[in-house]
């Protein structure tokens, strides 16, 4: 694991500043392809569409926020239909592989890619990859077609299962290989859904297979209940997992509210990127503070967190308090294990800062107060997805396969701006989405809640050094524009450290 990533991306320019990162195309490097005629053309469903396949000359902008005078900036080819495929239906044994934790909408976008196979381009033959990268070389698979998927989406979790680590790329690509040869069928085309890991593997696979010549198109759907996926407008389980935390949120109102100084802490995930506790707590009302993983916070003295619940609950005789799984990490004994993958394995900070101010009130301030501790992090990634997000996970599912139909591989497909696009790999696994505290997002959280930021205005201006860009607007993801609150190459953790007061 930790490989190194060659990826050389395909980079159009144009008039007026147009930038288009394209993904690559399996005639970059196999020539003499056969293309057919795309089936969807004699489909009922399509034939009544106005302009079924997309122009191939279709690209979405990065940045819709533009002034008079800046450039184009960059582009990305628009998912869908094209009119020529350079597979035909019966040669095709497609793939789908799911790894890295778990998400609401997986099942769904499983059904999706099986359902747009076999409806949209008549291919039938669908393996399942057992348990995460792995089963490629373990060689479990399951069969899948419309029949078996038909119901997933009403389930949790993925019925292929999923796992951390065991991700040998030679191997990967040789049971891939074994399987065209042996089998007498082409295993060509590998659909690949996970986080960021799990991409930076997908992108490794896709080089391999390059290096090799192989016809298989390999196609990425980005998943990450984190939200920490660049370049996307959101990924798909996040509006679920937030909509599932209010559950939560509303019933350590309920406990605080019912009792003398009662505070309720709620945990929810995020282990580098808060934004399912910032979206949470912005849509709930009821929440009093925010902690993120982003934002440094202290717990003594003046304008530190203490301070501020004591004042919560002098007005309003109780509180909650939301906090993500990695945030004040800093302030925790550092653990120095890692799970399967290298991820850093967290502290329980939920459970730590209950701690804390429980004994903070009861001990230091002789304040009697009646705590509730809830971690509902794995109850919400469990669950299946909601209506919204089926509709986008079908849309993700729906437009890998027309891109792999239509030849392109090393890809994911994502929205962008609302648009669904292909994004080469490199661009969502070159770093991590976070929230920018220095954004107006954040702000609005601020001014929400009432919390302290925590920061002097001295710290501020640090942050605001560090992350704004040296020109306004530049198209590569760093112009901390608030529609897509995260665009930055920001190393928050070394800030973090520099600025942190000591407790
Ligand atoms: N740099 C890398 N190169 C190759 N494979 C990797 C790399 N990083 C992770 N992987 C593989 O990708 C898979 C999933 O990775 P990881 O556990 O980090 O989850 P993820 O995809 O980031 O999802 P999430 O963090 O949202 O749970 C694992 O099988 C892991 O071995
Ligand atoms: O316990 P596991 O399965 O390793 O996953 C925990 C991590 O996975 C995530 O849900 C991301 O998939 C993080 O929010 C969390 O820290
Ligand atoms: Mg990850």
């Amino acid at each position: 694991m930790g490989s190194e990533n060659n990826f050389e991306m395909k980079v159009v320019t144009g008039e007026f500043g147009y930038v288009l990162q394209d993904v690559p195309h399996l005639t970059d490097y196999i020539s003499d392809l056969q293309t057919f005629p795309n089936p969807l053309r004699f489909n009922p469903a399509y034939s009544v569409v106005k302009q079924y396949f997309v122009d191939m000359d279709d690209t979405v902008p990065q940045k819709v926020v533009v002034h008079k005078e800046t450039p184009r900036g960059i582009h990305f080819r628009r998912a869908g239909p094209r009119e020529k495929v350079y597979f035909s239906s019966d040669e095709v044994h497609a793939c789908i592989v799911t790894c890295g934790g778990l998400c609401p909408g997986l099942n769904t976008v499983i059904r999706e890619i099986v359902h747009s196979l076999d409806y949209m381009y008549g291919v039938d033959k669908v393996l399942g990859i057992d348990g995460g990268y792995r089963g490629f070389y373990s060689k479990n698979t399951i069969n899948l077609t419309p029949k078996i998927v038909n119901d997933i989406h009403k389930r949790g979790g993925t019925i292929l299962g999923t796992s951390r680590g065991g991700h040998d790329t030679i191997k990967i690509v040789d049971s891939i290989q074994d399987r065209e040869i042996n089998q007498a069928i082409l295993l060509a085309q590998v659909y690949i859904i996970g986080g960021d890991g799990t991409l930076k593997g997908a992108s490794v696979i896709y080089e391999e297979i390059r290096k090799r010549g192989l016809k298989v198109a390999v196609a990425g759907i980005p998943k990450t209940i984190d939200n920490d996926i660049p370049v996307i407008d959101k990924s798909f389980g996040f509006d679920t997992a937030v909509e599932e935390a209010q559950r939560a949120i509303n019933a350590a109102h309920v406990e605080a509210e019912s009792a003398e100084n009662g505070i309720g802490v709620v945990k929810l995930m995020g282990r580098y990127s808060g934004f399912i506790a910032m979206y949470a707590t912005l849509a709930s009302r009821d929440v009093d503070c925010c902690l993120i993983p982003e934002s440094p916070f202290y717990l003594e003295g003046k304008g530190g967190l203490f301070e501020y619940i004591e004042k919560r609950l002098k007005e309003n005789g109780h509180m909650v308090i939301v906090i993500a799984e990695g945030a004040g990490q800093e302030l925790l004994t550092a653990k120095h294990e890692q799970d399967a993958s290298g991820n850093k394995l967290l502290q329980d900070v939920g459970l730590w800062i209950s701690r804390k101010i429980k004994e903070h009130f009861s001990k230091q301030r002789k304040i009697s107060i009646t705590l509730k501790y809830i971690d509902p992090t794995y109850m919400i990634r469990a669950i299946p997805s909601n209506a919204s997000d089926n509709v986008y996970c079908t849309l993700l599912a729906q437009s890998a396969v027309h891109g792999a139909m239509a030849g392109y591989t090393g890809f994911t497909s994502g929205l962008v701006n609302g648009r669904q696009t292909y994004i080469p790999f490199n661009r969502i696994t070159e770093r991590q989405n976070n929230v920018v505290i220095t954004d107006r997002m954040w702000a609005r959280l601020l001014s929400s809640t009432n919390q302290p930021s925590f920061l002097s205005a001295k710290e501020v201006d640090e942050f605001k050094k560090e992350l704004e860009p040296p020109t306004p607007l530049l198209d590569d993801g760093r112009n901390g524009e608030d529609e897509n609150s995260g665009n930055t190459d920001m190393n928050i953790n070394e800030i973090k450290k520099s600025i942190m007061r000591s407790e």
